[in-house]
């Protein structure tokens, strides 16, 4: 393809997102990734390009662009190279009208960007929720350890006793150690969250809102595979992702529960007061992790966030039920808005008097409310609001 043809379709690409985006339709990644499927001509060159083009354009723009073209555009406003390729070529796009306009920069729209100024993301903290997010991993210490394996690059050693940092686009799941399961690609941010759970060998650990189980085997390992460890949630087909995920990573003690949402209690009945830690995960707004998926804050309003803090806090009361005396929530949210992180905590402690929150000493990230804060801007991770609370014995 020639370049001009990338950026026309990279346009066409994203007048799919935008569409998809009003209806919280399909995210931008698999748009991208059934585009590169129906359109073969396409090598790994061009597919590569035009993701940087269509993600470039994402991260450009502020609020929802009316048209792909129009991201484009305001693309073309910070990339000097850009504005050449709209030549009225065969293929690409045409040339740009004089009263076009492009679509409109900044963070997101103004409702994101209230709630974001409610929670104190503004200025530079809130510029660098858009930045590209490097590649960091965890040596999984069930297979290796980060002082002895050897990789086909040096990482930067991280903060986080078995993480390591490469940059954005490393291709480490194509190198051995990825496939033989000594390394898991895992924010250095998230790493810290599975250290705030202190999961350790012969623990009931419950993972209940294990997803995949990016987190679940970052605990298996922290419990050297030794105890019980349920994952579980209610989207069968992310759970279903965790077997072979866990098979790779030799995490043999992972037991995989599917839930019914409304109904998880009753599921999970045999583990009534018995864990010594639940780790909620829980369903966020993701603005955390908009480095990651920058088009999610198109999607983003004020009713989905009080739908999002209305099933955080439902989890926090189950898993209040599960823990036995003594026992332990860690609460993890990867949003900076503090009515999905720290006021949920808060609601927490108050409706369940004696329960304490427990102080993060951590090298990493601030003190928020009743626990800790992580961001792009400062600690160079996605954003997480992370904090631990222990039951009354
Ligand atoms: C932030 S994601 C978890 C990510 C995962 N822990 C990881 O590290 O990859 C939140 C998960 O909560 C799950 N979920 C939503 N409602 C739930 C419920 N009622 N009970 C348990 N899990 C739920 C979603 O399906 C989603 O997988």
């Amino acid at each position: 393809m020639t370049p001009a043809a990338r950026v026309q379709a990279s346009i066409e690409i994203l007048d799919t997102i935008i569409d998809k985006a009003r209806i919280k339709g399909a995210p931008a990644d698999r748009i991208i990734a059934d585009w590169a499927r129906s359109n073969r001509y396409a090598g790994s060159k061009d597919r590569r390009a035009i993701r940087e083009l269509v993600y470039g354009a994402i991260r450009a723009c502020g609020p929802i662009p009316d048209t792909g073209r129009a991201a484009m555009l305001r693309l073309a406003e910070i990339d000097a190279e850009l504005k050449p390729l709209f030549d009225g070529s065969q293929y690409g796009p045409p040339a740009i009208g004089d009263r076009e306009v492009p679509a409109k920069g900044g963070i997101a729209h103004s409702v994101v960007n209230k709630l974001l100024a409610a929670s104190d993301i503004v200025g530079t903290e809130a510029g660098a929720l858009l930045d590209r997010a490097p590649l960091d991993i965890r040596v999984n210490t069930l297979r290796a350890d980060r002082g002895t394996l050897e990789l086909p690059e040096q990482g930067e050693e991280l903060l986080a006793p078995q993480g390591l940092r490469f940059p954005s686009g490393t291709q480490v799941e194509q190198w051995q150690a990825f496939r033989e399961g000594q390394i898991e690609v895992q924010d250095h941010g998230s790493q810290w969250a599975c250290s705030a759970v202190d999961a350790k060998p012969g623990e009931t650990v419950i993972d209940l809102c294990a997803g995949a189980g990016g987190k679940t085997l970052s605990l298996a390992a922290a419990m050297d595979n030794c105890g019980t460890l349920i994952a579980s949630d209610t989207d069968k087909r992310r759970l279903g992702n965790l077997p072979p995920r866990a098979e790779r990573a030799g995490a043999g003690v992972i037991e995989t529960i599917l839930l019914d949402p409304g109904k998880e209690l009753e599921i999970l009945a045999d583990f009534r007061g018995k864990a010594d830690a639940v780790l909620v995960d829980a369903p966020c707004s993701g603005v955390g992790t908009w480095r990651r998926n920058p088009e999610a804050r198109w999607r983003l309003d004020k009713a989905a966030v009080t739908e999002f803090s209305l099933l955080q806090s439902r989890l926090l009361g189950m898993a209040a039920q599960l823990v036995k005396p003594g026992g332990r929530i860690i609460y993890v949210t990867c949003s900076l808005l503090d009515e999905e992180g720290s006021s949920r905590i808060d609601a927490f402690l108050t409706a369940h008097p004696g329960w304490q929150a427990d102080a993060l000493d951590w090298p990493i990230g601030r003190p928020h409310g009743k626990g800790r804060r992580l961001t792009p801007f400062h600690d160079g991770t996605d954003g997480f609001f992370i904090a631990r609370v222990t039951s009354p014995a």
